[in-house]
């Protein structure tokens, strides 16, 4: 569930509209109201995550496994058509309309090679005297200077920031969505990755980097926290209040992991009959736990709204 809304944050840092709700809902094949490219976008993300986390068991993070992540987040999302998986022949430039009045001009096509080599090199380097975290901002910063892709290298680049952290051994798994620090302090993000080229404040991208690793390693606790709390006690309430406790509990318990569902995908993921399931539902609906999302009386979809809420907090409703 992190991973969805680390992708949700990432990708709404530049204009995609969907929010979390929508990729769930998206995912149990309910139908929602969003552009379904902006919601493709954001599955693409989660699928590259996961895609990169398995990939390095048999990889390093290396620019191979880069470009095989790059081809499968610009999977028909936006920027689908910029050369997936391909590092770029082009000049690219970040602001304005063409290199003479961009607010950056990255290097050179012919320079992006020896470039990516070098923060390749970087990469597994052994650099006793720069702990992991400090890596993590460095290497983000390069690979955004780099900007070896025609589209896609902030999301990429957020993504690989993560990844890294889990291939040090940092994070046991990715579980920090440091794009809701990004969002919320776009302008300084920016400026300050800009700053490091114009005036060597290396220090100064460091700390605003450091700073969001830990606001953000804090959030996620206290959200673990409040989501540990609620299943505790609704289950307790769901032993206490209900009729058929066993069946109440398994769907709960799919619950905590699809938060959005239909009657058919609990079905299949509980391995109770569409029946049962939907005596549950009831029973969960009665509990005030469940909620009916689409008022309709068929393809209903149900939501676990205090859930949803908890992890919404910061990506949308
Ligand atoms: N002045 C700058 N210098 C270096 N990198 C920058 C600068 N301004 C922005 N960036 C980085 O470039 C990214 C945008 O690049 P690009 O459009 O290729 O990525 P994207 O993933 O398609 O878009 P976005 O990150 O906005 O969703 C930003 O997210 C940021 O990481």
């Amino acid at each position: 569930m992190y991973v969805r809304k680390e992708a949700v944050l990432s990708s709404q840092i530049e204009g995609t509209q969907s929010t979390l709700s929508d990729l769930l809902r998206f995912e149990t094949e309910a139908i929602s109201g969003e552009p379904v490219d902006d919601i493709r976008e954001v599955s693409n993300y989660v699928d590259t995550m996961m895609f990169g986390l398995e990939r390095m068991r048999q990889l390093p993070l290396s620019l191979r496994l880069v470009r095989e992540m790059h081809q499968r987040l610009l999977d028909s999302g936006r920027g689908g058509t910029k050369s997936p998986g391909e590092f770029r022949t082009s000049q690219n430039w970040i602001g304005g309309t063409r290199p003479g009045n961009a607010m950056f001009v990255p290097p050179p096509p012919n320079e992006v090679m020896t470039c990516l080599g070098d923060w390749e090199r970087f990469i597994h380097e052994d650099t006793p005297g720069i702990p992991p975290l400090i890596k993590a901002g460095l290497i983000h910063v390069q690979f955004e200077t780099i900007h070896p892709f025609l589209d896609g290298n902030g999301r990429l680049g957020r993504l690989l920031t993560t990844l890294f952290l889990c291939a040090t051994g940092v994070l046991r798994q990715p579980l920090l969505y440091i794009s809701l620090y990004f969002k919320s302090r776009r302008a300084d993000y920016y400026r300050l990755l800009q700053e490091v080229r114009e005036y060597g404040t290396w220090e100064t991208w460091l700390e605003f980097f450091l700073e969001g690793v830990a606001e953000t390693a804090d959030q996620a606790f206290e959200t673990a926290n409040r989501i540990a709390r609620l299943f505790d006690d609704d289950r307790e309430r769901i032993v206490r209040e209900s009729e058929r406790t066993g069946s109440v509990l398994q769907i709960h318990e799919v619950m905590r992991t699809s938060p959005y569902l239909t009657a058919a995908s609990a079905a299949k993921r509980s391995g109770l009959t569409v029946p049962t399931v939907n005596a549950a539902l009831d029973q969960l609906q009665k509990l005030g736990i469940v909620e009916e999302a689409t008022g309709r009386r068929r393809g209903r979809v149900f939501v676990y709204r205090a859930y949803m809420d908890i992890l919404s907090d910061g990506a949308g409703s």
